[in-house]
């Protein structure tokens, strides 16, 4: 049976005096790409931080590979891209993972691995401050690939991304999932539902279905990720009160 990667409990944060995370529990199961959806603002980038360990929590428990989130066991496990692009401007996509290489204590073996990964071979020498939006994104995700992680938490990683890159970028995912990885990635689009294994919808710091998507739509009688969301709001959806 596929152990958890992640287990969460009854989570609560606070923000700037706001409860964004509202007791919010769930697994994410090593080897599976688990999607989480929901409008901007209902508290994803949060919830990755929780998982992550840089964020404060009010109650409640993160545990990542049995260990309390922000432990320094996880330090090595865990690889995590947010929203902001995190190389250097100044430095090649090959320089920026040499950078980070050392810093991570990473073979260098891995750099030429990570660049393939992300399909940046053609712009390996190329410095960050010239490359597109997207590539710089893939330039980040080739950073959290170096470690070779176990549970990868991915913050809107295809946001603005063309739809050829955006499915290469998916078929990446499962590929890292198939290894053994547990994927965590965030998405506000709803037709990237059907590309998870498994989805969180959340809605204001609520989980409102933990399912897979055949059978979120199922249950709610619906044919897409969207309509599901909606009926799930509205309370529309037959026995939607029991989906999360
Ligand atoms: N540093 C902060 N201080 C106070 N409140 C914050 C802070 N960061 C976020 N928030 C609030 O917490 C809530 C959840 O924010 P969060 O960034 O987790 O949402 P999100 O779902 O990731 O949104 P998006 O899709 O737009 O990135 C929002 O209401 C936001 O205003």
């Amino acid at each position: 049976m596929m152990k958890n990667a992640v287990e969460v409990r009854d989570l609560v944060v606070r923000r700037g005096g706001r409860e964004v995370l509202k007791g919010i529990g769930f697994t994410i199961a090593e080897g599976s790409v688990m999607g989480l959806l929901g409008p901007s603002g209902c508290g994803k980038s949060t919830l990755m931080r929780s998982l992550v360990g840089v964020q404060q929590l009010a109650s409640g428990s993160v545990e990542v590979f049995g260990e309390e989130a922000g432990s320094k066991a996880l330090r090595h496990r865990i690889g995590y891209v947010t929203q902001e692009v995190s190389v250097y401007d100044d430095l090649s996509v090959t320089e920026n993972l040499k950078f980070f290489a050392q810093v991570l204590g990473v073979d260098g073996a891995r750099i030429e691995e990570a660049i393939a990964a992300v399909d940046l071979v053609s712009h390996k020498d190329a410095v960050v401050g010239h490359l597109s939006g997207g590539q710089r994104s893939r330039a980040s995700l080739a950073v959290a690939l170096l470690g070779d992680p176990d549970l990868l938490v991915l913050d809107e990683p295809t946001v603005g991304l063309d739809p050829v890159l955006r499915r290469d970028l998916w078929k990446l995912f499962h590929e890292i999932a198939e290894r053994g990885a547990a994927v965590f990635v965030s998405s506000h689009v709803m037709d990237e539902a059907d590309r998870c294994d498994r989805l969180l919808l959340m809605r204001e710091g609520v989980i409102i279905a933990d399912d897979t998507p055949e059978r979120i739509r199922e249950k709610t009688r619906t044919d897409d990720i969207e309509s599901a969301f909606l009926a799930l709001v509205e309370g529309t959806g037959d026995q939607a009160g029991e989906m999360a």
